[in-house]
């Protein structure tokens, strides 16, 4: 333990507050800047910390965390070290190959500076979205180079333990192809197929369930955030673009078949029909392949119990606590409701021994349960 107990957040939009707030609920003292002053002062009311007041002769933070757009942060921690803000730098870019190539050719110190990506995030930006626990259970992932001070590389390891995440120390160039793979190829995937959405009528738009919004839901983010994300890891994402973009070619060439103009399926040639089906269970195997909470490798380790609830004040609130009163822990709940309707369902995810007890519990209470 190296032991943070003064920070310098500089960039208080959504991961600067939220690393803000998560570390003031670990009792650390923080700091903020922002050239954005109504950033500053709302981050700042969200209990996020103190503007940092450079005059004041603060003696140097235990760490700065620089979390800026990608292409401002080689700069601002080059000007943070010139004014020895801290004892330790790191960043939260989500490309850091360019970023460190940067760093070094003006001249930052790279034993202080730990580059850093924590791996959560929402589709909003600004301090407004911030949420103390965005990091909680997720990677955090550090590329230190080989210049890198170990006392350093531990005060970053501290810092995402301090935000709930889980350390994973990487090489930057493995880092991106990484991030590739997991997060940037399939930002652009999402964004091709919410971008269909603008062909629909009104009539298709009011039919969206929840698997359209699970699949675009990311494409809401920051599109000059992205392009600068994007255009810093051009090589991987374009090869994985490449792959898609064959394997929904090659999807719809077997629906259409040779000579077709339409899917009909009933008459599809069996490699047509075993190319589509091919792709749907790739599809599922890579999509179990991804880790659950806290990283653990991804179990069907929640029984998923839908209850009708009215669309009344307070009627969450009642299933809630019904559902304390029967001491089962809501691991994850979803909320499936059509506009119009008066009545919603609560998707209740809980563990698979204690579904049974619930179910029956909250039938005995009136619910209208569906397991
Ligand atoms: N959005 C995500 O889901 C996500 C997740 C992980 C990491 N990141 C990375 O975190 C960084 C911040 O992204 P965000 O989503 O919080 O964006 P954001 O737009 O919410 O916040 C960025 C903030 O940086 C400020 N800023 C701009 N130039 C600055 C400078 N020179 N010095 C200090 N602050 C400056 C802006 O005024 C803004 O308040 C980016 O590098 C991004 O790649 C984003
Ligand atoms: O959950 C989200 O909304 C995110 O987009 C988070 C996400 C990701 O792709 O997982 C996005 C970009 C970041 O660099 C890190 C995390």
């Amino acid at each position: 333990m190296t032991g943070i107990e003064r920070a310098v957040v500089m960039g208080a939009g959504l991961i600067g507050t939220s690393i803000a707030l998560a570390l003031r609920e670990r009792g650390v003292e923080v700091r903020l800047t922002d050239p954005d002053s109504a950033s500053l002062r709302l981050a700042c009311d969200l209990g996020a910390g103190r503007p940092l007041d450079s005059d004041a002769g603060e003696r140097p933070a235990d760490i700065a965390i620089i979390a800026a757009p990608p292409a401002a942060v080689p700069e601002v921690v080059a000007d943070a070290q010139r004014r020895g803000l801290a004892h330790v730098y790191t960043d939260a870019a989500s490309v850091k190959d360019g970023v460190i190539a940067e760093a070094v050719r003006r001249g930052c110190d790279m034993s202080t500076f730990v580059p850093g990506h924590p791996m959560g995030g929402r589709e909003k930006h600004g301090p407004s979205a911030a949420r103390a626990d965005l990091f909680l259970g997720r990677s955090w992932a550090l590329c230190p180079t080989a210049k890198a001070d170990p006392v350093a590389v531990a005060t970053a390891t501290e810092l995402a333990r301090l935000c709930g995440a889980e350390p994973v120390t990487l090489s930057a160039a493995a880092h991106d192809r990484a991030v590739a793979l997991v997060s940037h190829a399939p930002h652009v995937a999402a964004s091709a197929v919410a971008a269909r959405l603008l062909g629909g009528d009104d009539t298709a738009l009011a039919l969206a369930g929840q698997g359209v919004r699970d699949v675009t839901r990311i494409a809401g983010g920051d599109p000059g955030l992205w392009w600068e994300i994007l255009r810093n890891n051009p090589g991987p994402v374009a090869e994985l673009l490449e792959d898609i973009a064959a394997d929904l070619h090659g999807a719809a060439a077997a629906l259409r078949g040779p000579g077709r103009g339409s899917a009909d399926t009933a008459d599809a040639p069996a490699s047509d029909r075993e190319y589509v089906l091919d792709l749907l269970e790739r599809g599922r195997r890579g999509h179990d392949r991804i880790p659950g909470k806290h990283g653990a490798q991804r179990t069907p380790a929640y029984t998923v119990i839908p209850v009708v609830i009215p669309d009344e004040p307070g009627a969450l609130g009642r299933l809630f606590a019904a559902a304390g009163a029967a001491h089962v822990n809501i691991e994850d709940v979803r909320i499936d409701h059509s506009p119009g309707l008066p009545v919603g369902v609560a998707q209740l995810a809980v563990l698979p021994e204690a579904a049974d007890a619930l179910s029956r519990t909250l039938a005995e209470g009136g619910w209208s349960v569906h397991a």
